[in-house]
């Protein structure tokens, strides 16, 4: 569907086969006082994307374009769909790859379950030329994800605003 609204569905397949899937469940404890406390640390996510499910603890926070941090409360039966860096360039910027995190409050503990699209290894991503042009200037040179990882993980890589934009940006 996605690939579709970007005119590029000749690239399911390719897409499909080098994709492997990691099912994770996370556990957020409240503070158990007045105070917020951080859950998860501000990052964007480095996959292609990730499907989150959660119980109804809210605590997810994604931060727009314009910095400001809004709650994200999603009614039992729906899902949150983040776009991670992989995806973010190789739809050439298309789709936005946002910073979030968790913060709790309260009692409570929240449960939330993850299902995230990684690149398998040896997979370079690659903006399609369908979606380079003159109004869309390449934003990003190819990459190999895990070698993305390794980097993200250096010193550099955790300093860096972006790490995606210090590794590979043009
Ligand atoms: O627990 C959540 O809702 C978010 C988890 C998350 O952002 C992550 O694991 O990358
Ligand atoms: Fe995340």
């Amino acid at each position: 569907m996605v690939l579709e609204s970007l005119g590029v569905e000749k690239y399911l397949e390719e897409h499909i086969a080098s994709t492997n899937y990691l099912l994770r469940v996370m556990k957020y404890k409240g503070p158990e006082s007045s105070e917020n406390k951080l859950g998860l640390n501000a990052h964007t996510d480095k996959n292609i994307v990730t499907i989150l499910y959660q119980n109804q603890v809210d605590g997810l926070e994604v931060q727009t374009k314009d910095g400001e941090w809004i709650n994200v409360k999603p009614s039992p039966d729906s899902f949150t769909v983040m776009i991670g860096d992989s995806f973010y360039a190789w739809a050439n910027g298309r789709f936005h790859s946002p910073y979030h995190r968790v913060m709790m409050t309260g009692f409570e503990t929240r449960y939330s379950l993850g299902l995230f699209s990684i690149p398998k290894a040896g997979y370079i991503i690659k903006a399609p030329e369908e979606l380079v042009d003159e109004d869309h200037p390449l934003l990003f040179k190819a990459f190999d994800h895990v070698e993305f990882l390794g980097f993200y993980y250096t010193e550099a890589g955790q300093k860096a605003k972006s790490a995606l934009q210090t590794y590979c940006g043009v």
